[in-house]
């Protein structure tokens, strides 16, 4: 085994979901076969005892680290968190780490394995959250598995309709309606097999600061509903005070983040000159440096909060509540 200079650039990490038989497996396969030049190390997660998809995975060599009989968002996130320092210690000679998880999997708690833990933080960086999307029966699953088939859509950065040759194109426009009040957030793909033409699936860069402000501009304020899921849009012309946006983000994420799957947002600090970046993972979060506000317009605070249950009217309470003062005072 070779050892590789990680010291400049951290490995990227690909989380595929989506809801049992959507077609997980089929996209690890094409992915590594589209990619014959890079070396993947590849966590499997399987419900049952007996380990199936390990076999089903063709071409990765011996990087195939597999997490049976449970759940790698709940009961084998600890499994998951070693196999990650392990991998950081031991199994340096790969250029991309994909993570398929079960199918019943929520993608946000394992996402967190990944802003937990410094040691791992320092290797990795996420680059997206895939979701196969079973074009073909996702009204049924979102009927039955409300939550989970929901979760995983609402996480993902990329929704993948999987299995379009299943549907007719209006089916496929109307799944793609669906999804998208799901999660207005996330490109939209269709594609059969797996095989999604005209994007780039290992580097979509979901979590980097110029990828979220550029998002986070198409945002409107809209109010999107399914079942119980909700996603909320806010902006502010005002700036915000940086204490106490922090102080409120912190007893938010903490008291209230079972409900939270995702916030992102581009933020107007009064006391920062450049655009601050925020994003948060369950209840982890991070604020970034990001670009230089636009001296033309004037700075706008845009911030999306994904989750269950979430009420609109008390979000907007709490965030006026976080603007800078001063700024109404000289207006
Ligand atoms: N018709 C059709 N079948 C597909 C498509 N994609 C995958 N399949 C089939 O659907 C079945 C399930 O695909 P997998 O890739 O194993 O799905 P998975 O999400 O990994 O399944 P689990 O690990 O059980 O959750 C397999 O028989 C695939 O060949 C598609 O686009 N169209």
């Amino acid at each position: 085994m070779t050892t590789k200079d990680h010291t400049h650039a951290k490995t990227p990490v690909t989380i595929i979901t989506g809801f049992l038989g959507a077609g997980k497996t089929t996209l690890l396969n094409r992915l590594i076969a589209q990619h014959p030049q890079t070396k993947f190390a590849i966590i499997e997660n399987e419900f049952g005892k007996v380990p199936i998809d390990h076999e089903l995975v063709v071409g990765a060599g011996d990087g195939i680290f597999e997490l049976a009989n449970g759940c790698i968002c709940c009961t084998l996130n600890v499994e998951l968190g070693k196999v990650l320092r392990h991998l950081v210690d031991k199994f340096q000679d790969f250029d991309h780490l994909i993570i398929e998880t079960t199918g019943v999997a929520d993608p946000a708690g394992v996402a967190a394995a990944f802003v937990s833990d410094m040691k791992v933080q320092n290797r990795f960086e996420l680059d997206s959250t895939l979701c196969l999307v079973d074009a073909a029966h996702l009204e049924a699953t979102l009927a039955s598995n409300d939550d989970v088939a929901a979760q995983q859509i609402a996480f993902a950065d990329v929704l993948l309709l999987n299995k379009a040759d299943q549907v007719s194109e209006t089916q496929l426009s109307q799944i793609q309606q669906t999804a998208n009040q799901i999660n207005p957030y996330a490109q939209v793909v269709a594609g059969a097999f797996a095989q999604f033409e005209g994007i780039d699936l290992l580097t979509i860069k979901a979590h980097q600061t110029a990828t979220i402000e550029q998002k986070t501009q198409q945002i409107r304020p809209l109010l999107h509903h399914h079942a119980q899921l909700v996603s909320h849009s806010f902006s502010f012309d005002a700036p915000f005070d940086e204490d106490k946006f922090k102080m409120w983000i912190y007893q938010l994420l903490h008291v209230q983040s079972k409900g939270i799957y995702r916030i992102k947002g581009v933020l107007h600090f009064a006391n920062k000159e450049k655009k601050v970046v925020f994003q948060s993972v369950k209840n982890q979060f991070v604020f970034e440096e990001g670009s230089t506000w636009d001296e033309n317009q004037t700075p706008t605070s845009k911030i999306v909060f994904i989750g269950n249950s979430l009420n609109e009217k008390i979000l907007q309470r709490r965030l006026n509540s976080c603007l800078d003062k001063s700024y109404f005072a000289k207006i």
